[in-house]
């Protein structure tokens, strides 16, 4: 297929407001793609390169490179070229890099130029497009848009499902279901004010500790243990207290879902910061396991054997669980079958779990299926600070101590036309560590500089507690945050997982 009709059809995609055109579009140019190609459609349509992001900066895209005058390049020829810039490696890369890239952009029309630089730069990052996507590749391969999601959330990645169901139509959907060593996207949680409030809106339900670590999802298939994160990367290496313990369960073949935390010599949980450095380092995991020994809790069981559990309520998913994993490796929880005769016990298993050190409590509904990937009203996580998850838009040169180092964050919150709304900014929170960390993270994403600022991709993700929103027309939502201050860096969500304008103002945070 032509790159030409890719970007045509991105230019038009982006263009109307009407869903239902965006899928017809769509599924024409689905269904005029030889079913190999369709993923690669899909991924650049979204803004996504299979490869990741090859390593140009903004200046080497931004030259001028004299265009082709008619369209001849296809996806094929774009994906052979990353591929290509991908594994330039060692001396002289970056000249290497120049040749591959300038022969790309001289092959390409001045429209193909301008569609390629986005890709490449990554600025236009569709995460909204994968919806309507799915409902294009649906309507063009006949096949209903439920099922299809439901294979692509088993699968976790729509362009691999896509390319399936086009070439062979529905009977592919078969194929597609949970597998020991395919990670399924995790459930989320909403959020809920207070325990009270949960349990009012769920009804019968268990009330479990929240653990401030990691999310883990760990398959076992004989002595093949993987682990991965909620963004399912592979960290098996880096885990091998995990691995030692899904090894040593009674079950041979099972996927479980659960969170690593560090404990210090009382016992209590370490902060956050320390799970995420310790599980973020390849580098010698013998010696870090030593420093800081970490320990799994799982709360739930996704699959055992030839068994696929999700659409079972939590009930019986926590039987099996109970059956497979011991007691000191579950996360704690108190199941309330009558809410309103066990609502102080609700409350004081809340307490105490706070007093313990933990963050907060999840409540989830016991007559709930596994939602993967999705954030359902099924489980509310009840937390006494409230938090957001905003996009990094640019980033301030520090003054002082701070020199060298890019400080002041200007933060926003996802717009409804996938745009970013600024909220405001803020250098509180970040220690020396987080400093160092977040300059080299934004730097590798800058696509301007002028010398105080540095504007950047809106990919990082951070953590943020606030105090409130006060009225403030200089920023594009109308309101600003009050006494915002970074938690963390939150490198394992996307843009497209961040908290939308909407959620800001409506009060209830997703975080
Ligand atoms: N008992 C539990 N049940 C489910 N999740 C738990 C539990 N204990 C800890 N967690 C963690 O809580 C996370 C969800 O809560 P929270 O929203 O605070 O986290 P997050 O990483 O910011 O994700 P998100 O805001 O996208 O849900 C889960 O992804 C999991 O890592």
């Amino acid at each position: 297929m032509l790159l030409a009709d890719v970007a045509r059809v991105s230019r038009e995609v982006a263009g109307t407001s009407a869903r239902s055109r965006k899928t017809a579009l769509l599924a024409e140019l689905f269904g005029a793609a030889p079913p190999g190609e369709a993923g690669l459609v899909i991924s650049y349509l979204a803004g996504r390169l299979p490869q990741g992001r090859p390593g140009i900066g903004w200046r080497a895209l931004g030259r001028e490179v004299a265009p082709a005058e008619a369209p001849a390049l296809t996806v094929g020829d774009v994906d052979a070229a990353v591929t290509e810039l991908a594994a330039v490696a060692g001396a002289g890369a970056q000249r290497e890099r120049r040749r591959i890239l300038d022969a790309l952009l001289g092959a390409a029309t001045v429209d193909e130029q301008a569609f390629l630089r986005s890709l490449l730069s990554g600025e236009v990052r569709q995460g909204a497009l994968d919806a309507v996507a799915l409902e294009g590749v649906a309507s063009a391969a006949g096949v209903p848009a439920a099922e299809l999601r439901r294979a692509v959330m088993l699968d976790g990645s729509l362009p691999r499902v896509a390319a399936a169901v086009l070439a062979e139509g529905a009977p592919a959907l078969g194929g597609f279901t949970l597998r020991v060593g395919r990670p399924v996207q995790p459930m989320l949680a909403a959020t809920a004010g207070s325990v009270a409030e949960a349990l009012a809106a769920l009804g019968p339900c268990a009330v479990e500790e929240k653990l401030d670590g990691v999310r883990i999802q760990v398959h076992r298939d004989g002595d093949d243990v993987r682990v991965y994160t909620r963004s399912l990367d592979e960290i098996t290496d880096r885990l091998p207290e995990v691995t030692e313990l899904a090894r040593s369960l009674p079950g041979e073949r099972f996927i479980l879902d659960g969170e690593v935390i560090g404990r210090d010599a009382a016992g209590r949980p370490v902060p956050f910061q320390q799970v995420a450095s310790r599980v973020g380092s390849r580098t010698d995991v013998a010696a870090a396991r030593r420093t800081l020994p970490l320990a799994a809790f799982f709360f739930d069981v996704l699959a055992i054997g030839d068994e696929v559990l999700l659409d079972l309520p939590v009930r019986e998913r926590h039987a099996a669980l109970t059956a497979l994993v011991p007691e000191s490796a579950r996360v704690r929880r108190l199941v309330v079958e009558d809410p309103a005769a066990q609502a102080a016990a609700a409350e004081e298993f809340g307490t105490e779990t706070l007093a313990r050190g933990h963050e907060g409590v999840m409540v989830k509904s016991l007559g709930s299926a596994y939602a993967a990937g999705r954030r359902g009203r099924h489980w509310l996580k009840v937390k006494p600070v409230h938090t957001l998850d905003l996009v990094v838009l640019a980033a301030e040169w520090g003054h002082g101590r701070r020199t060298g180092l890019l400080s002041n964050l200007h933060l926003g919150a996802r717009a409804a036309d996938g745009t970013y709304a600024m909220l405001g900014k803020t250098f509180k929170g970040l220690t020396d560590e987080m400093l160092r960390w977040q300059t080299d993270a934004l730097r590798a994403l800058a696509t301007s500089d002028d010398g105080f600022t540095v504007r950047v991709r809106p990919e990082l993700v951070v953590e943020i507690a606030y105090d409130g929103l006060q009225r403030s027309p200089r920023y594009p939502a109308g309101v600003a945050l009050r006494f915002a201050r970074v938690l963390r860096h939150r490198p394992d969500k996307t843009a497209e997982q961040a908290d939308t304008v909407e959620t800001v103002l409506g009060g209830g945070a997703a975080g």
